[in-house]
């Protein structure tokens, strides 16, 4: 059976969990999970794009070790991360006989963890969760950490809960399917840990670049399971965002969520609101006198490099983005928060700078 090449610990206390990362992982899902929780009935929720790609696979191998499986599909794509498509699967599972007992496995990317990590927080108070991302995305960032929930029009991300999985299976294999756009949407929580957290893995990855957008395996078990252990440190840290120091995970996604959120959760990806916004966040550092114009230039070089959007789009007017920050969870006793760097590889957290220099560091 295959190895993990990589394996990244979560310590959290009684909540702590592996993270495997590898080739060819996922055909011994069954193992992976059985060792962790004493499941007999596994819930498989998936997307309709991941669905034959990669999940019935898996699904077929968790029968094959002796579970009983149900697969759910939902609509792919980000408006699915929504209230009335939980309430559906809350409906299917219990129709399905789902107990207290049942796992819940999300094989997918963001959209799908998030929204089944709800779902299995949820159903009958909680229900163990498993993850097996399928995105780069997913694989570096949103299956680790336990943040799980769904959108609401105005505001993203704005009902969910801490929902801790119990273990997360990475098998880079299924990144060959993805498409350039999403792969690319990936790198941008990449760099954003480079710029947040690390310099030295800031200057890797422009050095690696090339590989990166190869997509060459062994290049990327390495910046997924060093992405992993960056998160986790944070997370470790401030698991549920109290001390401040997780939310330096929200760079750029103050400007990002908003710009999501304008669009209707349509033509932008995640990745690329937060590639605009990081470098929207970096002006606005600059313009408070935080960090100089090199440190933007370096973000800006490498985000392009990726092949990621580093400017607004025409059609958007920036005072509604800066109207729609308000929904932002970051938002404390009236005032807008903004994570900003001090240089490559430290932020801060900088509370109500002024509404025109907001606005600038957009146009
Ligand atoms: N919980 C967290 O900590 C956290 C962190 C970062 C992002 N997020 C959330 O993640 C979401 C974005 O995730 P995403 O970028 O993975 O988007 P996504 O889940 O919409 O996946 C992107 C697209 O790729 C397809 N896809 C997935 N895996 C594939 C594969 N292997 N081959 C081919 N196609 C595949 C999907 O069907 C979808 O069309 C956003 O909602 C964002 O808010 C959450
Ligand atoms: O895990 C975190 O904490 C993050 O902030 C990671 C982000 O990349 C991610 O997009 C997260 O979902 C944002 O959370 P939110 O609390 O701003 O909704
Ligand atoms: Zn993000």
């Amino acid at each position: 059976m295959p190895q993990p090449a990589k394996t990244v610990r979560v310590n959290l206390a009684d909540r702590g969990y592996d993270i495997h990362i590898g080739q060819g992982l996922l055909a011994d899902a069954g193992a992976f999970i059985a060792q962790r929780n004493n499941t007999s009935h596994v819930v498989v929720i998936t997307d309709d794009n991941v669905d034959g790609l990669h999940a019935d696979r898996v699904a077929d191998q968790l029968v094959e070790a002796g579970l009983e499986v149900n697969v759910m599909v939902i609509d792919a794509g980000e408006r699915s991360k929504d209230v009335e498509v939980a309430a559906e699967l809350w409906e299917t599972m219990l129709a399905e006989g789902t107990d207290r007992k049942s796992a819940v496995l999300a094989v997918g990317g963001g959209v799908v963890g998030d929204l089944a990590g709800w779902v299995a927080a949820s159903y009958a108070r909680g229900l163990a969760f498993f993850q097996a991302p399928t995105t780069l995305l997913a694989q570096v960032d949103s299956s680790v950490g336990g943040k799980v929930g769904v959108n609401l029009p105005g505001a993203k991300n704005m009902v969910g809960a801490f929902w801790q999985p119990h273990g997360v299976l990475i098998d880079v294999d299924v990144l060959s399917t993805l498409s350039d756009r999403d792969y690319r949407a990936g790198l941008a929580e990449v760099i954003k840990y480079g710029v947040i957290m690390d310099a030295d893995f800031f200057a890797q990855l422009e050095q690696q670049a090339d590989a990166i957008n190869a997509r060459d395996p062994q290049t990327l078990i390495g910046v997924i399971a060093h992405s992993c252990r960056l998160k986790a440190d944070v997370v470790e840290a401030d698991e549920r965002e109290e001390s401040g120091r997780r939310a330096i995970l929200n760079y750029g996604h103050t400007f990002g969520h908003a710009l999501e959120a304008a669009t209707g959760y349509e033509s932008l990806l995640h990745g690329e609101g937060v590639a605009i916004g990081m470098v929207c966040a970096s002006r606005l550092a600059e313009s408070l006198g935080m960090i100089d114009a090199e440190a933007t230039r370096r973000q800006t070089a490498l985000l392009e490099k990726v092949g990621l959007p580093t400017t607004l789009p025409a059609e958007i007017d920036p005072v509604e983005i800066e109207s729609l920050m308000w929904r932002d969870k970051k938002v404390q006793h009236g005032q807008l928060r903004f994570v900003l760097p001090t240089r490559i590889g430290e932020v801060q957290l900088v509370d109500a700078p002024k509404q025109d220099d907001v606005v600038s560091a957009m146009r």
